[in-house]
């Protein structure tokens, strides 16, 4: 039978603890080298930053609003004030995560996202999927789950230790879901259509999935990604960023920009469904996260997704003539199966919905 164990990489945090050199597999063609593609550093262009309580005031929410579409048209992604959400819940989500990535690893593996020592799963704790044997691997580990509908989460995956983890991520999702709709209210109304068109693709199948990213200090900061160069494919994703470590970058008009860190902001980006919903005018925004010699860094995406059987499309109130659909309709769960491919081989799937 074929050797087919290189689907299956040692856990990043093992390695880390091991290794004084980044493992061939995980070392970037030097094209791709972090450092040689060099970020803006010595005049870094302020993220913006946008007001929810003013998104949707009765007052203000218009002038918050032009700053929300500008945003979205020239980063995809924003940082928000005022949200509401408790900075002692956001900081106990990340520390239990944090406990229970340094637990024993015996323990972490009773949430596995391998079926039988050797499927890959989406769901659990582990590496990302491995699609082909020259595959360039990225310096993380992550524990994925199914957090909506709330009747389909498989609790089998949840951590059980820390025991506060459970209750934390329940009451971290209803306030994730309470933000998504506000945005994506906002958002609708920026684009100039009815407020709840976006809200509406939604139906109570529409998963969402929580990631937790652990990245272990890496040796080589300037040869491996922690995540590699990827858009996010859903509508949007709520990140909660690690208050201390920096590492996420942004490109935008072919240069990458630092997100510093920035503690108890929420970071907002648009997925590659927003992007055809609004016919390109909201474009999702190309990320990667680097990693860090000395500290290890946490972060948790929250990704809001769409029913697997929903069409997704340009909305048809943004076209006309001289506007036609840039994007070709297709099946939510179609775009995945796609995405994840493109994903490992670090193209992007949505340059092939184009028209
Ligand atoms: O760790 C980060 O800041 C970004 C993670 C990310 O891009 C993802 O999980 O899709
Ligand atoms: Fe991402």
């Amino acid at each position: 039978m074929a050797d087919e164990s290189w689907r299956i990489p040692m856990l990043v945090q093992e390695l880390a603890a091991k290794v004084q050199q980044p493992p061939s597999r995980y070392v970037q063609p030097e094209q791709y080298h972090p450092v040689s593609l060099v970020v803006d550093a010595e005049k870094p262009e302020p993220i913006p930053v946008i007001d929810l309580s003013r998104l949707v005031a009765a007052d203000g929410a218009d002038h918050e609003g032009s700053k929300l579409r500008l945003a979205l048209q020239s980063w995809g992604l924003f940082l928000v004030d005022n949200h509401e959400i408790e900075t002692s819940l956001m900081d106990d989500l990340i520390s239990a995560s944090r406990e229970f990535f340094h637990l024993p690893l015996e323990e972490k593996q009773r949430c596995s996202n391998l079926i039988d020592g050797k499927h890959f799963q989406v769901e659990g704790y582990g590496n990302d999927p491995v699609a082909s044997k020259d595959q360039t691997l990225d310096w993380l580990d992550r524990l994925h789950l199914r957090v909506e509908p709330e009747d389909e989460r498989n609790l089998v995956h949840w951590p059980e230790h820390p025991n506060s983890f459970r209750a934390l991520l329940h009451e971290y999702t209803l306030n994730c879901k309470r933000i998504k709709d506000r945005i994506l209210r906002a958002m609708a109304k920026a684009l100039g259509l009815n407020e709840d068109y976006i809200v509406s693709q939604f139906s109570n199948k529409a998963p969402s999935f929580a990631r937790f990213n652990y990245y272990p200090p890496c040796p080589r900061p300037d040869l491996v990604f922690g995540v590699k160069p990827h858009s996010d494919s859903g509508v949007l994703t709520i990140l909660l960023m690690d208050k201390d470590v920096g590492g996420l970058q942004v490109l935008r008009n072919g240069i990458w920009h630092n997100v510093p860190t920035s503690p108890h902001r929420l970071l907002i980006n648009v997925g590659d469904f927003a992007e055809i919903m609004s016919n390109g005018i909201f474009k999702s925004p190309v990320h990667r996260a680097v990693t860090n010699a000395g500290k290890e860094r946490v972060s948790l995406a929250m990704f809001h997704g769409l029913d697997p059987e929903k069409e997704i499309e340009p909305a048809t109130a943004l076209l006309h003539e001289k506007q036609p659909a840039r994007y070709r309709k297709i099946k939510a769960k179609e775009y995945l199966a796609g995405f994840y491919e493109h994903f490992c081989r670090g193209t992007r799937f949505i340059d092939s919905v184009k028209i």
